[in-house]
């Protein structure tokens, strides 16, 4: 029975100017197994829309293709991408093999996209290239070859999968008189084996070689030999079902790909690792420096207590909306505070204060405290040697005991004194006996005291003097004054309820302590230049999104007719998709990558640097970080990927091969 027949096939083309025009006026003939035929016709006969229909890359067409009796007009998409691989072969005037492939997988194609393992896939290729007389050559790539040699692989490639038709437009074409001969023996061979070999060509001595000849004219055959017989010829069978290619080949394919684009993958990728870096880079540095002050926040206070500092004067509640002040008020409220700072005035808590704070939730008791901040009024004599003291401070359990780093807290008559003073004041100060200069409220006293220990924290740098509230209290008795407590410390058994706390105290219109302050302040700002410069970092990863969408777009492009190739030997849509999505996933992995390398790099410069200068550790490159960068860089990729896969799975195979 015949294996295929066309039956009145007629194929339109719709014109842009809205007509049609009719390449094919209604083929009928018959071909069976075994069989040589010639294809022949002038130029624009329409041979090669005849072999597009046959071939099933073209199915828009009206009559019927028969194989084995099943319509080709009928298929569904699946069963033409079975079509495809398992029963057609298709031969190219221009050979059109893979560059960036070896001989060996350009064979071995059809098969990749059938799914099968590669040790069946090579054995196969290296059996039909030797086969081809290749045997010698299987590993080069097409781009070392010679033309005849090429078409040998070509015609390897056609026959991988057995398919019973072979289509081999002009196959001979570019080839010397020499290696026609040769070529044409090879196919001859293959119709001998049983199959059927469709051969367009405009050669008659080509002609002459087949078993037969149709002539196409005008799109109308002209009947050399007899025509197809008006009998029906019943299906035979069910079409073979063909495996599809899996994900993990796509992403081969891809690799190989983009191992060939080396270069220019590279320098996409380079481009596009540098917003990566830079974002990484952002987040790991404000996660080093946020870590770096809270670390020291907590190293010199206790974590159970809440430092509480009274806004000064009555605009306690209009601070909380300094939007709502003008100018001179927000000046006013500053001076205050700065007079409540230096204990000149204000700033204290009154019974009401201390009643609504210790009603706060969890705290279970309080301790009164005063500090003050003093512009160069008082100072400290040590056996003629004087130093000024710029902060007066009361002990409290907020100061952490490792702190004091020699001595002890003080009692009554004592004082601690931060290293740097005591050191100005000369060695081993601690048991002996100082003068102070005060200033005690709006009142100045001379006053001898005990340097009962040392204190040295990482984050305070001012000269600073710690004496008991008790003591305090009594500087101000004695100058007839009465102190009030400008610092409450708050304590709870259990350190996870402080957060909740200094919230509450913020909520009541009290404020946190001075470091705390500043801390909240340069953490919001350092907050503030992170997102800045991630926003920035943003902007170049759409640039290079950008970048990525317009070389996958030129790959489309450059890689067309290879496009066509792949649909002619039975990629779906779906495999095209997917192996330019693993382009772009692949690329996305590299420029992720590097962008973890760079910024690893540029991080331990940046960190040996911080510990030299500042003994700190200032960029933290977290796994979170890491992935991040990587997944964000894949993404991205991934998205800019989709509208040249897209591009590139939509192509049509006929006008794909057709490309110049
Ligand atoms: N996409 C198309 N749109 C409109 N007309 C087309 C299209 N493709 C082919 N044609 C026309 O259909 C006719 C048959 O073209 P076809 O390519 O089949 O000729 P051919 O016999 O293979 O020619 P050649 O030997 O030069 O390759 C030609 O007149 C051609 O101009």
């Amino acid at each position: 029975m015949a294996v295929m027949e066309l039956r009145n096939v007629v194929k339109k083309y719709h014109l842009a100017d809205g007509n049609d025009f009719t390449a094919l006026k209604g083929i009928n003939a018959q071909f069976e197994a075994g069989e040589m035929v010639a294809i022949v016709g002038e130029s624009g006969s329409g041979k090669s829309t005849l072999m597009n229909a046959i071939g099933g890359l073209d199915s828009d067409f009206t009559g019927e293709i028969l194989y084995h009796g099943h319509n080709l007009a009928q298929f569904s998409q699946q069963e033409l991408v079975d079509y495809h691989k398992k029963s057609i072969g298709f031969i190219f005037q221009n050979f059109n093999l893979i560059a960036h492939l070896n001989l060996v997988d350009n064979v071995a194609m059809a098969m990749t996209l059938s799914n099968v393992d590669e040790k069946t896939r090579v054995a196969r290729a290296e059996q039909l290239l030797t086969k081809v007389g290749l045997g010698d050559h299987m590993y080069k790539k097409p781009d070392q070859i010679s033309g005849g040699q090429k078409q040998r692989v070509a015609i390897a490639r056609a026959l991988v999968n057995d398919p019973d038709v072979i289509i081999a437009d002009e196959p001979t074409g570019a080839l010397d008189a020499e290696t026609t001969g040769v070529i044409l023996a090879l196919i001859k061979e293959i119709a001998t084996e049983g199959k059927l070999v469709l051969m367009v060509t405009h050669s008659d001595r080509v002609a002459a070689f087949c078993d037969r000849e149709l002539r196409i004219e005008n799109g109308k055959l002209l009947a050399t030999t007899p025509t197809s017989s008006p009998a029906t010829t019943p299906a035979v069978g069910r079409l073979e079902k063909v495996a599809n290619m899996s994900l993990a080949k796509a992403i081969r394919l891809a690799f190989l790909n983009m191992k060939a684009k080396f270069g220019r993958n590279f320098l996409v990728a380079l481009g596009s690792s540098i917003g990566i870096m830079a974002v990484i880079l952002m987040l790991a540095l404000g996660k080093g420096v946020t870590t770096y002050v809270s670390s020291t926040m907590k190293s010199y206070t206790n974590p159970n207590i809440t430092e509480v500092h009274k806004q000064a004067g009555n605009q306690q509640k209009a601070m909380q909306n300094p939007q709502q002040m003008d100018r001179a008020e927000i000046a006013k409220q500053q001076q205050a505070n700065i007079a409540a700072m230096t204990g000149a005035s204000g700033g204290g808590f009154t019974d009401k204060d201390i009643a609504r704070l210790k009603k706060i939730k969890h705290v279970d008791r309080y301790q009164l405290g005063y500090s003050a901040f003093s512009m160069g009024n008082n100072a400290v004599t040590y056996h003629g040697k004087r130093a000024s003291v710029l902060m007066l401070q009361t002990m409290s359990d907020n100061i952490a005991k490792s702190t004091i780093v020699k001595g002890h807290a003080p009692h009554r008559g004592e004082v601690v004194l931060d290293k740097g003073t005591a050191d100005l004041l000369g060695k081993d100060i601690v048991g002996k006996q100082v003068t102070f200069d005060l200033k005690v409220g709006t009142k100045n006293l001379t006053k001898t005291m005990t340097v009962a220990g040392l204190y040295e924290a990482q984050t305070q740098s001012v000269s600073t003097m710690i004496v008991s509230y008790d003591e305090v209290a009594k500087l101000y008795s004695e100058t007839g004054q009465t102190l009030e407590p400008n610092v409450i410390y708050l304590h709870t058994a259990n350190k996870d309820n402080t957060k909740q706390i200094k919230n509450k105290v913020k909520k009541l219109g009290y404020t946190g302590s001075m470091q705390e302050q500043m801390t909240e302040m340069f953490t919001q700002m350092l907050n503030v230049i992170t997102w800045v410069l991630t926003a920035i970092a943003a902007i170049s990863l759409v640039v290079s999104a950008i970048m990525i969408l317009v070389v996958l777009n030129i790959s489309v492009v450059e890689r067309t007719k290879e496009i066509g190739v792949l649909k002619a030997l039975g990629a779906r849509r779906k495999d095209i998709r997917r192996i330019f999505a693993a382009e772009a996933f692949l690329i996305g992995l590299f420029a992720g990558i590097l962008g973890v390398a760079f910024t690893y790099g540029l991080s331990l410069g940046i960190n040996r640097f911080a510990h030299s200068a500042f003994d700190i550790t200032l960029v933290m490159l977290t796994p979170k970080y890491v992935m991040t960068g990587i997944i964000l860089s894949v993404v991205i990729s991934m998205i800019a990927g989709i509208l040249p896969a897209n591009r590139a799975s939509k192509l049509d195979p006929v006008e794909a091969l057709r490309k110049e």
